[in-house]
């Protein structure tokens, strides 16, 4: 049977999460801005409690599949290697014959040290000898042939399962952008897994999956802001629709910014009828609804608009503590991007201690993690992770 995923909440039993690697030692603070980090990690750090989340999933039963593993099994085969290596090279920035250097060199790899090219890219220092070539003379040593992809650890991001479906996401942020087709690759390579559908490959309007929850089965909602477009929203609901994978889906319009940059950033669902959510945005959040056809309504507040198409009396709203400036800072550190493990049992970084102890008051039970490295990138464990199979909430 194919794995699948309908909520955000049902038991969660496998989860893809990639282990950061090489791609994090390429940050300075030069280039930490256009590469979307806050701040230089501590490598070893990051991938210590790295580890040890995934430790803490596998303590909780869950199937832990690291991409790293399936991209490097799905090297294997030619064909990827080739799709791999042509969205790697950008002729634009290497011009025609560096670029057919680095092609060449590239396919000299073997799968794991080719993996290893694709997520932590290649400075100009690190190319073969070779040409006299001016892109080489006018390029530093240190500048990038290839761009390393550090924000390949929020798979979250890059693909969604709903349903059977695996999406790959049309990526909003050029530094991001070619972390989806490596994701979709490393699917590729295991059919047996469930395969990788585009929403639509002729469709560029961009769709990040930290925008995406899926609130009940059949019900989605995508926040609208700096990453998802409203043409996006718009074709993964006509794309949702035609599958048969959703009845209704809510577009929710959040704040164009850093701190806000995908909706699991402000809300994310701890029970099957309640969600953790930042208290500034709370009363605001407004949902146009989307149903067959493209039957558009409101829009109208959130909360009663999900209640609705879920079919639930109400969505209750366990907020990050009082507005004001504690909120402020636990929903800065993804105080609110939790990760369900069942219905009321969700993983949080331990630094929110007070968003943790209002859950807890709430009658949810709070796994904590570690999560001063991994966060510098702005991301929790909601968007550290990217459900592989959930089983239904009973
Ligand atoms: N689903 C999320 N909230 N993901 C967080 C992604 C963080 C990443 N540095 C970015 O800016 O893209």
């Amino acid at each position: 049977m194919t794995p699948r995923v309908d909520t955000e909440v049902g038991p969660l039993r496998t989860v893809v999460l990639h282990r950061p690697g090489p791609e994090l030692q390429r940050l300075t603070p030069r280039n930490a801005d256009r590469l979307l980090f806050d701040g230089i990690p501590w490598v070893e750090r990051a991938q210590l409690e790295h580890d040890r989340f995934a430790a803490t999933l596998r303590s909780h039963g869950v199937e832990v599949l690291l991409l790293t593993d399936l991209l490097v099994e799905a090297l294997h085969d030619d064909a990827a290697r080739t799709a791999g290596i042509d969205d790697a090279v950008d002729e634009r920035v290497l011009g025609r014959e560096l670029g057919a250097a680095v092609r060449g060199q590239l396919a000299g790899l073997g799968p794991a040290e080719l993996a290893d090219a694709l997520t932590g890219g290649l400075t100009f220092r690190e190319l073969g000898d070779g040409e006299n070539s001016l892109v080489r003379r006018m390029h530093g040593a240190d500048d990038f042939a290839v761009d390393p992809l550090p924000n390949l650890m929020f798979t979250r991001d890059s693909s969604m399962r709903v349903g059977e479906r695996v999406v790959a996401a049309v990526m909003g942020m050029p530094a991001r952008r070619r972390e989806a087709s490596l994701v979709a690759l490393a699917h590729a390579g295991r059919p047996a897994l469930g395969g990788v559908a585009h929403t639509d490959p002729r469709d560029p309007s961009p769709v990040e999956g930290g925008d995406v929850l899926l609130l009940a089965p059949g019900v989605l909602a995508i926040g609208v802001g700096e990453r998802t477009s409203p043409a996006g929203a718009e074709s993964f609901a006509r794309a949702m629709f035609a599958d048969g994978l959703a009845h209704t889906v809510l577009a929710v319009p959040i704040t164009q910014r850093r701190a806000t940059m995908h909706l699991d950033t402000v809300a994310t669902m701890v029970d099957v009828d309640a969600m953790v959510v930042f208290p500034d945005v709370l009363d605001g959040l407004e949902a146009w609804t989307i149903t067959p056809g493209l039957h558009i309504s409101g829009p109208e507040p959130f909360r009663p608009a999900a209640a609705r198409a879920m079919g639930i009396d109400e969505l209750r709203a366990l907020d990050t503590g009082p507005a004001g400036v504690a909120a402020e800072r636990e929903q800065w550190d993804d105080g609110n991007n939790t990760l369900a493990l069942a219905p009321g049992l969700v993983v949080a970084y331990e630094r929110n201690t007070t968003t943790n102890e209002r859950m807890r008051d709430a009658g949810i039970e709070v796994v904590t993690i570690e999560g001063f490295e991994l966060g510098s990138g702005r991301g929790g464990p909601r968007c550290l992770s990217c459900p592989w199979e959930r089983d239904l909430p009973s």
